[in-house]
């Protein structure tokens, strides 16, 4: 996703407003907890239920906070006194509360809000917004645990100020994204002009025939539901905006940004230049995350090699320029919504690396900014998607293009993803001067941007947010000098 990312204080995720009508007190059946066969002995089913209550009590509390500042909201509540009869019946009648609560949310769920005109209105109508993100962070629940927790209507925090197309059906265009088979019957020259076509016009491509077998890559997907997944008392330890961290899990890493989150939670791996020690990863994830990044760094290369030629450069160019040197993975899990409507899975951003390997599930809902229309990237089974990111941009004189993408939020099931960013995380960040190839710079092809390296280009880009549309190139421009 981004990381697009920077830090992951860049996958910088947005969100806006909230609606009267979520709520929360009913469980939603289709809730997930960790699968029932984990809970074995009769002892540990006992120990699971309590922390479950326990949970449940934590996530009952965050919720009520955030409906008691939207009843607030509420023209035809008791606003506040409302909300102080509820805090004083939790502390007496439980049952009580229920019903109570029942009842409000009952009457609010009677309240219109039709018009994206009243959406609009109450996104500027004060709420707290800090509050509200503190309660969700504090939780370290992330968005699976607002939707474990039966949550019906989303938190204002994720609501965009944009109409979102929510349906991967509907792009508005059917054209599909370039597919390109690394092995086949394809001699190595067409395969180059594919990667150079693709990489020239859409940025994206899938690759089918890329060598990780099959049972690598299903084994991927099953790691990360198992992580997103399992006990939450477990998954908690792994809670963290310490950046600093090789492993984490987070829900949004600009959560604090001012802009709508996305309906996701991630962890991130730091597994290049210096490997985990298969101690700092959970087990759950451990073997199989090694197995997979030793594959994905070989298929790096060989992908580097083959964006070389279409550069018109020796195959090793832009390897011995450090290109590869860094690679993190992201394990994405996207709850399912129950008003994807009025958000996304992830924010419209580009990559900040090199370039991006991309595992998908089938369930779909990727989609890039192509000619000024969003484009499914659909899923094919055991492809992998590759896009270019913003510093290949910058150092191929902007002969490659780091597209704009985002993922919808859906209904139904989770959907996982498996990003692999070529680029340091935080080792070398400053040592590495990147500038524009010389051989791509010529007098019809001026150089477009100055040099930099990566510490300022993450600091200036998490100024420039490189979301919603605008570039986060745009502050490396030997223009942008001049002004
Ligand atoms: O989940 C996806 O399909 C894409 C995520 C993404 O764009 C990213 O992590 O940068
Ligand atoms: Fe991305």
């Amino acid at each position: 996703m981004h990381l697009m990312h920077e830090t992951p204080a860049e996958q910088g995720m947005d969100t806006g407003l909230l609606h009267e009508k979520y709520n929360v007190f009913e469980r939603n059946p289709q809730a997930s907890s960790a699968p029932e066969d984990v809970r074995t002995s009769s002892a540990s089913k006992e120990r699971s239920s309590a922390a479950e209550d326990l949970r449940d009590l934590r996530l009952l509390k965050i919720l009520m906070r955030l409906s008691s500042i939207r009843f607030e909201r509420l023209d035809a509540l008791p606003t506040l006194p409302a909300t102080g009869i509820v805090y004083l019946l939790i502390g007496i009648f439980p049952i009580s509360v229920g019903v109570l609560l029942s009842l409000l949310v009952y009457h609010m769920s009677t309240q219109k809000m039709e018009t994206s005109q009243e959406v609009n209105a109450a996104m500027k109508s004060n709420y707290d917004r800090e509050s509200e993100l503190k309660a969700f962070d504090d939780s370290k629940s992330g968005v699976k645990g607002l939707v474990d927790a039966g949550l019906l209507k989303i938190p204002r925090f994720f609501i965009h100020d944009r109409p979102i197309i929510n349906d991967p059906n509907s792009s508005s265009t059917q054209v599909d994204i370039p597919v390109i088979d690394l092995k086949g019957t394809n001699v190595r020259a067409e395969i180059v002009e594919n990667v150079r076509h693709a990489s020239e016009t859409w940025g994206f491509f899938q690759i089918i025939n890329h060598g990780i077998p099959n049972r690598v890559l299903d084994e991927m997907i099953d790691a990360v539901r198992g992580f997103h997944e399992m006990e939450t008392e477990e998954k908690i330890k792994y809670y963290s905006r310490d950046y600093q961290k090789r492993f984490f899990y987070v829900s949004n890493f600009h959560l604090f940004t001012g802009e709508a989150a996305s309906w996701n939670d991630s962890f991130l791996s730091v597994m290049a230049p210096k490997p985990p020690q298969s101690e700092e990863l959970p087990p759950i994830c451990r073997d199989i995350l090694i197995e997979y990044s030793d594959h994905i760094m070989k298929l790096g290369s060989t992908i580097l090699e083959l964006l070389s030629e279409a550069l018109g450069l020796k195959p090793n160019h832009l390897e011995s320029l450090g290109v590869a040197q860094g690679l993190f993975v992201l394990g994405h899990y996207y709850p399912p919504c129950p008003q994807p409507e009025l958000t996304l899975g992830t924010n419209n951003h580009t990559d900040a690396g090199f370039f991006t390997i991309l595992l998908q599930d089938l369930l779909g809902g990727l989609q890039i900014l192509h000619q000024n229309e969003w484009v499914n990237v659909s899923p094919i089974p055991e492809a992998l998607v590759v896009n270019i990111a913003d510093l290949l941009q910058l150092i191929t004189n902007d002969k490659f293009k780091s597209v704009h993408h985002r993922v919808l939020a859906q209904k139904g099931k989770p959907r996982i993803s498996v990003g692999s960013f070529f680029r340091p995380f935080n080792e070398g960040i400053e040592s590495i001067i990147y500038r524009p190839i010389k051989e791509l710079v010529s007098e019809e092809n001026p150089c477009v941007y100055r040099d930099t390296n990566l510490k300022e280009y993450v600091t200036l880009r998490n100024k420039a947010v490189g979301m919603n549309g605008r570039s986060a190139l745009a502050p490396f421009k030997v223009e942008s000098m001049k002004v």
